[in-house]
């Protein structure tokens, strides 16, 4: 697809999605599953469970590819939205089948709308993964994080509100409450392998159904292969039938550039931990591909760690250099499986005070 047909198709999907759905009515099956449904999908959810270990067993059957004309088709998106670290970028990456948005233990760390494309038999899912609405500060960094997050529910097919299983706080209340009626939304109660009592969840349930009306209840965990599965069969129905957004092959829009500036600030995120504040990102100076008769594919990549304070930048530094080493060793080896390319990186740090508070240097730094 080229640039200017994406950006066609960013213009007018969500217009044409919400036209065919309007047409399409209500999906034939649409429901909220039964709390026999959801006894027996918990029952199977449990770790070291029969029906998990068979799971666990059973080979996945390779389908031979088929063609499907464009009257065949059909393709929607799909917002995954919800409070910070729930789970949104395990589950969208789940979906697509490889890394496409950051995650970490830390809250916050995605920072921009990323759109993950998965396409199994005739239907083609569009998933948008939103960053985490936020709820208590007001800087220049977390309006435009929620100006993300309300862009990608305005106009989508189905909209997945992610929680955690058997909590509801009043940060997703706050999320919920943003929700635009019309557009089905079903409930996500991820993490269901955490929960240790299972009839604890069946009130929990009970109670979410009186707070929306939920299309549909998922209790699952975004890292169970089988769930992530069964979300497909759950999803394609609220899609309406049209021709595919994206070639079969394609999954995500964003460029390499942007993969690679994202997946050094996970490395950034994952070896400072709890030290190191949200706010610091991480800037591409340089992104070239040389000609390489030895590696077939280089790049070459130069990026910045901007964060605000001195002493922040002596913790991404470490003693004798030796976190920024292991940042930067854990990212180049990342990239260059995502790319298919031998990489060269360089990582600067920089401390640019209150950046996160100036709108200008917000935008600069390529957030919308
Ligand atoms: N046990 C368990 N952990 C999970 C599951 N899904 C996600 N996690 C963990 O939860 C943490 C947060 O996951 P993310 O996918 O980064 O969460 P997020 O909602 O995208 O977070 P933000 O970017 O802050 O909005 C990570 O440590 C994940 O490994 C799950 O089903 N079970």
């Amino acid at each position: 697809m080229t640039d200017a047909a994406k950006k066609k198709v960013a213009s007018t999907a969500g217009a044409a999605s919400a036209k065919a759905r309007k047409s399409a009515g209500k999906p034939a099956d649409a429901g909220v599953q039964t709390l026999a449904d959801i006894d027996a999908m918990l029952a199977a959810a449990k770790p070291g469970s029969a029906a998990a270990a068979v799971r666990q067993e059973t080979p996945e059957l390779e389908q031979p590819a088929r063609v499907y004309a464009p009257e065949e088709q059909r393709c929607g998106l799909i917002a995954i939205v919800g409070k910070p670290n729930v789970g949104k970028s395990t589950l969208m990456n789940a979906l697509v089948g490889q890394k496409v948005s950051i995650t970490s233990r830390k809250a916050q760390t995605t920072r921009h709308r990323i759109t993950g494309i998965r396409t199994k038999d005739e239907t083609q899912f569009v998933f948008v993964d939103t960053p985490g609405f936020q709820t208590k500060h007001s800087t220049a960094l977390n309006k435009s994080l929620n100006k993300t997050v309300m862009g990608a529910i305005g106009d989508v097919d189905l909209i997945l509100f992610v929680v955690e299983a058997g909590s509801f706080t009043l940060a997703d209340a706050k999320v919920l409450s943003l929700f635009k009626p019309g557009i089905p939304t079903l409930l996500i109660a991820n993490k269901l392998d955490t929960v240790g009592r299972r009839a604890e969840i069946a009130p929990w349930l009970r109670d979410m159904q009186e707070r929306h009306p939920f299309a549909e209840f998922v209790p699952m965990s975004a890292k169970n292969k089988k769930d992530i599965e069964r979300m497909f069969g759950i999803c394609a129905k609220y899609l309406p039938q049209q021709p595919w957004f994206y070639s079969p092959d394609e999954l995500t829009d964003r460029s390499e550039k942007f993969l690679a500036s994202e997946t050094i600030r996970e490395k950034l995120f994952r070896f400072t931990g709890d030290e190191l504040p949200y706010t610091s990102t991480v800037v591409i100076d340089k992104f070239e591909e040389e000609p390489s008769p030895k590696h077939g594919r280089f790049m070459r990549i130069a990026a910045t760690i901007v964060v605000e304070r001195d002493g922040h930048k002596a913790m991404v530094i470490g003693q004798g250099g030796e976190r920024l080493k292991r940042i930067s060793t854990e990212a180049r080896q990342e990239l260059e499986k995502l790319m298919g390319a031998k990489v060269f990186l360089e990582i600067w740090v920089k401390v640019r005070s209150g950046w996160a508070d100036d709108e200008a240097r917000v935008k600069s730094f390529g957030y919308e």
